[in-house]
């Protein structure tokens, strides 16, 4: 049973999706060169004006499907109208060690003199060397001319990475890699100074250890799944555990570890929900997954029992008999294709009801034999930074499943 939500909340992956934060790719695309791509975390060099078809083409799916848009760049504009934002905003971009404390002042000032929608502009697409007209000071004039003042920010994106919501609670995340940290700053001040948001409760913050919302899946009411690998630490878990347990936001947080590898960056680039009980998972990687339980006793955490099978492990906390796997792909070679190209990366938007990319034909085809109604889109440019449907958006409010609080 699902319960019409009127509160920004989720607490499943498969709820009825109500608001989702989206970012349209915009000129920080235009920033990807063959010289920065790889630090920069894309494959390569997107045609932007055709990622803005495909996205748009997500957004008009999502909307025809009765869910809200809100997009990041107008949400960062409208928080950016606020003194004490502009203020975190502008002083997260200069906490940049190459800059020096002569081209710091520089850019203070230029920054300081921008309207909010200028401001957001640069604050997301960053600033090149030429484009700084009143640069000085050695740091700038020894900068390589290709190099940015402020580093543009393409994986915003992935709007999943830099927040996510449990319960009625906001965990805004702490990015592991260099190219992304600097997101969190515009997230944080967007739920902290942004009207629509302000005033809601946070369970997680960008000081803390690292935690990438990629890394996080509602399970069930009460059960979180969170990876630990290539971005999410084992710290980065037992703090987010501690802090939604200790909040009674859950009663189980399942830490799984998965693999160190750019392949499997996040627990949604190898499984994401696509029913109350089901998962579309890669079996390459399925045989060797486990997750080990934590739970709060008291007045801490404690370690559930010795790790074991995920799907085990998984639908115990969950409290049902199994969880159903759709696999991905049909061999292992079609599969890892597939899990390369995004295939697990579903976004649910009700209960057997996704969005996928068209480009994964065995993997929906195998989908919709299970069940599940899949809703294509393409991604022929927005996949070259190597995230899907599901990177590409953060739940803002999902009907929960939970029939009555504490029902499971
Ligand atoms: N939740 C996800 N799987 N996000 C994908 C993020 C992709 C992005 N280029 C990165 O490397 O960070």
């Amino acid at each position: 049973m699902t319960t019409v939500s009127t509160v920004d909340a989720a607490d499943s992956e498969v709820g009825r999706l109500r608001t989702v934060m989206l970012h349209r790719p915009g000129p920080e695309l235009k920033r990807l060169t063959p010289r920065n791509n790889d630090k920069l975390l894309f494959d390569g060099i997107p045609w932007v004006g055709r990622a803005q078809d495909e996205h748009d083409a997500f957004a008009d799916t999502l909307r025809g499907h009765g869910v809200e848009v809100l997009y990041l760049a107008e949400l960062l504009a409208q928080t950016l109208a606020d003194e004490a934002a502009r203020y975190e905003c502008i002083e997260a971009a200069l906490a940049d060690p190459r800059h020096g404390d002569t081209l710091r002042g520089v850019l203070r000032s230029h920054l300081g003199g921008l309207q909010p929608d200028d401001l957001a502009q640069v604050l997301m697409a960053g600033l090149a060397h030429d484009e700084l007209r009143t640069g000085r000071g050695l740091a700038f004039e020894l900068m390589d001319r290709h190099d940015f003042v402020i580093d543009p920010l393409p994986n915003l994106l992935f709007t999943r990475d830099s927040s996510v919501r449990i319960g009625d609670h906001v965990a805004v995340t702490s990015l592991a890699m260099a190219a992304r940290r600097r997101e969190t700053s515009l997230t944080s001040a967007i739920y902290r100074h942004h009207p629509r948001f302000a005033g809601g409760k946070t369970v997680y913050g960008p000081e803390l250890e690292n935690l990438e919302g990629g890394d996080v899946l509602l399970l069930a009411p009460g059960v979180v799944a969170v990876g630990t690998g290539e971005r999410t630490t084992p710290a980065g878990v037992e703090r987010l555990a501690r802090n939604v347990l200790g909040a009674g936001l859950a009663h189980t947080v399942l830490a799984v570890p998965i693999a160190q590898d750019r392949a499997t960056m996040h627990l949604d680039t190898v499984l994401t929900m696509v029913d109350e009980d089901a998962i579309v998972m890669y079996p390459n990687v399925a045989d060797e997954l486990t997750a080990v339980g934590l739970r709060w006793s008291g007045d801490d955490l404690v370690i559930d029992g010795e790790p074991a099978p995920f799907v085990e492990v998984a639908a115990a906390a969950m409290g049902i008999d199994a969880l159903r796997i759709v696999e991905t792909g049909l061999d292992p070679v079609t599969a890892e294709r597939e899990q390369w190209d995004d295939g697990n990366n579903t976004l649910a938007i009700g209960p057997r009801l996704a969005v996928a990319y068209e480009r994964n034909t065995e993997t929906n085809a195998r989908l919709e034999d299970a069940g599940i109604e899949v809703l294509r889109i393409p991604g022929s440019e927005l996949g070259s930074g190597r995230g899907g449907p599901r990177c590409m958006s953060c739940p803002i409010r999902r009907d929960s499943l939970a029939a009555l609080p504490g029902a499971r």
